[in-house]
Parts: structure tokens; C-alpha cells; sequence
């Protein structure tokens, strides 16, 4: 059986390789994005041709939220188009396509856990080119799985844990915003659901919702990370109007995890007990 990974080398392509070395699974290809460039059709035919994969997993993406803000057409073209071109080969060629998504497709001005129901209004470029992806591949074929997460983070590339801890050891003090209020993921867990996918053989497609348990903010997040890696640092609550970024984003974004728990029989981890684990293999 033939897997092939799609930005195989970003941070969730890395934590898959993690997962999947630790579990001897041997039948993924992980391609950069020079040996699988989801913009170029006639690249990802021969590929789908040579391997016939059973599954394509999509990690690619522009995931430069602030930088999409000026940047439109090419995050659109990867994370809409580039989306829509492994779909249309995964359907031609009947594999199950397994997509990412992201919270940011939700507009965030209201409480209570998003369900996979509710309504996506994105604030921001990122966010809408998103949504656009999950929309092309839910319309263009059947077997796909579309994994909307949140606040990413590990050991590998960067990411708010590392950016915290590499601010920390420079900085006394640093200010973080408190009012933008989500869960965050640690990539090695989303990487457990992808290979239990496969390894399952579920055929329970859709769309689904998967973070780490618990909620918390920015501020509550970067202040559990300086605490659980020692870091001594003085953490200010922000309002996000005291803290200008290009792209907006949402103020709360935290999704309910029912449907992925009861199709698919996931076991969630808690956000600060993932964090433990991330930070270890970091060395903190
Ligand atoms: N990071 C986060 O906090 C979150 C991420 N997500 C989603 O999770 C998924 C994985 O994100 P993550 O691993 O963190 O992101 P990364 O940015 O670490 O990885 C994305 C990878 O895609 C590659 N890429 C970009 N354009 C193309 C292309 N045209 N063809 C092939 N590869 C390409 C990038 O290569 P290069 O770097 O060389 O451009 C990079 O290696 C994405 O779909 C993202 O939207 C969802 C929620 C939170
Ligand atoms: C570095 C830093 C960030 N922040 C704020 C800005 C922002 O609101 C929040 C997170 O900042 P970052 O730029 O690290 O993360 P950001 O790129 O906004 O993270 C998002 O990435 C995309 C890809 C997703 O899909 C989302 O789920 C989410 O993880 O923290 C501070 O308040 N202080 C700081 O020193």
C-alpha cells in the first residue's frame, strides 16, 4: 500500500514521519514541495501514476497567516487550487484523500464549541483559502477525510512553543495576547489520528474537528510554557488591540471534538499533558 504525504517535510509531515517510524510503517512517501509541487498537474499525475497510492495525505499549505494578507493569489492557489489538484487525482484514481484544515475558517465572535455544522465566515485570507480548499475537495470527491485543527505546534519547524521559548531565553518580559481564546494541538497527536485513519481502514468520511483538549488563551499558553520549561519570564496579558497584526484572527475558536471521538474512537490528550511530552523532546 502506497501513502503518499504531500509536504512531507513541513511540521505535521515531520510528526507523521515520527508517528510512523515509531510504529514500523514503512509505506509512506514523503515528498517536499520540488518533488510534489500540488500547483503542478502534470507532476502529481505521473506520481499518482507511479505509486497508484491508496491514500494521499495533504500537509501542504501557505500557513503565513499575516503574509497571505498581501500575498492572496498564491495562498489561494496552494491551499484552494493545490487542494482541488489532489482531489481530483485522489477521486481518479480512488484513493482516500486525508486534507487539513484549520480553525481559522471560523469568524470567532461567538462561545460555545464550533461543531463541524456550524457556519465558517473567515476574518482573514488565510482562513477563507482554507475554507475554499475544504470546499473544492467535498466537491470533487467522495473518500476524503478533512481534519480541521488548531494551534499547531512541536518539536519540528517553527511554531508558537518554539518561537516562546527562543523569546524567553532573549527577553525578561514579553507581551501576549490574552482575548484570542482556542486549544492547542500538539502535531504528534493529529499524527496518531492521521495513521489511525489509514490503519483503522475507516470509511466514516467527512469533515471533522480535532485539537487537544481543554481550552486556553495566547497568554495562558505561552505562560504554561515558560512554567513547564523553566523559563523565567514575565508574561503581560494583551489586548489583541495592543498587539497589531496584519491578519485578523479569531477571538475564540475552540471546536467540539464529538464527531472525530465517536466515528473514529480517538483518545484526546489534554493540551498541557502534550506540552509536557513536546517540551521533553525539545530538552526543556
Ligand atoms: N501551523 C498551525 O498552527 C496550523 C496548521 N494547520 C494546517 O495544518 C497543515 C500542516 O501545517 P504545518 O505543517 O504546520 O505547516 P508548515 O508550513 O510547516 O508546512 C507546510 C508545508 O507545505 C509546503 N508547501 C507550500 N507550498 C507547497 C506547494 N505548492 N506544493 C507542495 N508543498 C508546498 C511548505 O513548503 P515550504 O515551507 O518550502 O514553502 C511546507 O513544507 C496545513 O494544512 C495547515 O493549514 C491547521 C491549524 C493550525
Ligand atoms: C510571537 C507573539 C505572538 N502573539 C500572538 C499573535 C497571535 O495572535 C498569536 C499566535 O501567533 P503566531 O503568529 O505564532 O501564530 P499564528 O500563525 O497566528 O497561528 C495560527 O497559524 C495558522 C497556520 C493556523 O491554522 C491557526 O490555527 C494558528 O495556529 O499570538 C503575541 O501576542 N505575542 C508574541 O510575542
Amino acid at each position: 500500500m502506497n501513502i503518499l504525504v504531500f509536504g512531507g517535510v513541513g511540521q505535521l509531515g515531520q510528526c507523521i514521519q515520527k508517528v510512523a517510524e515509531q510504529k514500523n510503517i514503512s509505506d509512506l512517501i514523503y515528498l517536499d514541495e520540488k518533488e510534489g509541487n500540488i500547483l503542478d498537474l502534470e507532476l502529481l499525475k505521473a506520481l499518482f501514476q507511479q505509486y497508484t497510492p491508496s491514500y494521499v495525505i495533504n500537509c501542504a499549505a501557505y500557513t503565513a497567516v499575516d503574509k497571505a494578507e498581501d500575498e492572496v493569489e498564491i495562498a489561494r492557489k496552494v491551499n484552494k487550487d493545490g487542494a482541488a489538484n489532489l482531489a481530483i487525482l485522489s477521486a481518479e484514481f480512488d484513493a482516500t484523500l486525508i486534507h487539513i484544515s484549520t480553525d481559522f475558517v471560523f469568524e470567532g465572535n461567538q462561545t460555545g464549541l464550533l461543531t463541524e455544522e456550524d457556519i465558517a465566515n473567515p476574518v482573514g485570507v488565510y482562513g477563507l483559502t482554507k475554507l475554499e480548499g475544504e470546499i473544492a475537495i467535498q466537491e470533487t470527491t467522495q473518500k476524503y477525510f478533512t481534519l480541521r485543527t488548531s494551534w499547531l505546534y512541536s518539536e519540528f519547524a517553527n511554531n508558537f512553543v518554539k518561537t516562546m521559548i527562543r523569546l524567553g531565553k532573549e527577553r525578561s518580559e514579553l507581551g501576549v495576547i490574552v482575548d484570542q481564546v482556542g486549544s492547542p494541538t500538539y502535531a504528534v497527536d493529529l499524527a496518531e489520528v492521521i495513521i489511525h485513519i489509514i490503519e483503522s481502514k475507516s470509511e466514516a468520511y467527512g469533515l471533522y474537528h480535532f485539537s487537544n483538549e481543554g481550552v486556553t488563551s495566547w497568554y495562558d499558553f505561552a505562560t504554561a510554557i515558560f512554567e513547564l520549561a523553566d523559563l523565567t519570564v514575565k508574561v503581560k496579558a494583551l489586548k489583541t488591540s495592543e498587539y497589531p497584526t496584519k491578519a485578523r484572527r479569531p477571538f475564540y475558536s475552540v471546536m467540539d471534538k464529538t464527531k472525530i471521538k465517536q466515528n473514529l474512537g480517538v483518545a484526546i490528550p489534554y493540551w498541557r499533558d502534550s506540552l509536557k511530552v513536546c517540551l521533553e523532546e525539545l530538552g526543556n
